[in-house]
């Protein structure tokens, strides 16, 4: 099973969104990392076919998606970013209505949706109106929907906001799972969200890939560029303007422990330290927007 993307680009008026994208997606679990804006979205809404590329092609073992068509849509999962829920719909029929959608035969249609309302733990509302619902819980509608037709690729456009850190870990633990002889990619900026389930990661930054490979392979290019040093606290300030700090840690009588990464140690007594994907992310959007675990 494989998805290929081959040099997909997506043009708004003055915006080139996706720039000439080539990815192929083999079974397992893809992390797609990238800034707020970086074109997770377009792609994964052209790779979903629902999106029109400017130019270039998705093909399914070797079938372009266009040509596909029904039969793509039927091994095919998709949650959107912000997808329109039927908040007056009770759990139980909004997913009744989502089945009879994707042309899920009946019998098999209330045996899924226990499955999935059990697996999701959501069986204790599934009578509740959408509406009702936290927005933890209207997320994980919104994952059981994709999983209904138990797609053999699903797409997931920011799956874990609104999650709390039990169901983060819940959510990984059944994707990691679902994964299995499947595709699964999930977008998100949230690293530690992929950090441990993706078996693969690609990065994206102004429209292009700019890193692919597993997390152990993407980190390895930051051996030698992560360090630990502790300064006193009052001197934080002066090199948080000269070093991209990754995390500070307080620690007693004043000072403070500082993560950096850096081609050279740049405070003093650093330490090497062992990269992580966070480093790796650090280092690769520099310049940017700092982008932390928020909302964990
Ligand atoms: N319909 C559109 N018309 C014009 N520009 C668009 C349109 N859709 C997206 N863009 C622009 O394309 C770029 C990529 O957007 P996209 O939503 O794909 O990014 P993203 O990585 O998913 O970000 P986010 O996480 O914020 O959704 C952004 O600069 C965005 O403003």
């Amino acid at each position: 099973m494989e998805l290929t993307i081959q040099k997909l680009t997506k043009r708004y008026k003055d915006k080139t969104a996706v720039n000439n994208v080539s990815l192929t997606l083999t079974p397992g679990v893809w992390g797609l990392l990238g800034a707020n804006g970086a074109g997770k979205t377009t792609l994964m809404r052209m790779v979903a076919g629902i999106l029109t590329p400017t130019s270039g092609k998705v093909q399914y073992d070797g079938i372009e998606i266009k040509a596909l068509g029904e039969a793509y849509r039927d091994v095919f999962g998709y949650l959107p970013q912000n997808f329109g829920f039927y908040p007056e719909f009770t759990v139980a029929d909004y997913l009744q209505y989502m089945a009879s959608l994707k042309g899920l035969p009946q019998k098999e249609t209330n045996q899924k949706i226990d499955e999935l309302l059990h697996r999701l733990t959501l069986t204790d509302v599934r009578n509740k109106h959408i509406r009702k619902l936290s927005g933890g819980m209207q997320r994980r509608v919104g994952i059981a929907q994709a999983l209904l037709n138990d797609p053999d690729i699903l797409i997931l456009d920011e799956p874990t906001s609104g999650l709390d850190p039990g169901e983060r870990i819940r959510f990984r633990n059944i994707l990691s799972e679902f994964a299995q002889q499947r595709i699964v990619l999930i977008s998100t900026h949230i690293v530690s969200d992929v950090e441990y389930i993706a078996n693969r990661n690609a990065i994206m930054k102004d429209g292009q890939i700019i890193a692919v490979g597993t997390t152990d392979e993407l980190v390895k290019t930051m051996d030698g560029k992560v360090w630990q040093s502790t300064i006193p606290a009052e001197q934080l300030h002066h090199y948080e303007r000269t070093v991209r700090v990754v995390t500070v840690r307080n620690e007693e009588g004043g000072s403070v422990s500082v993560r950096y990464v850096s081609e050279s140690p740049s405070l003093p007594d650093s330490q090497n330290a062992a990269p992580r994907l966070e480093d790796l992310y650090l280092w690769l959007f520099r310049g940017e927007e700092a982008v932390k675990e928020d909302a964990v």
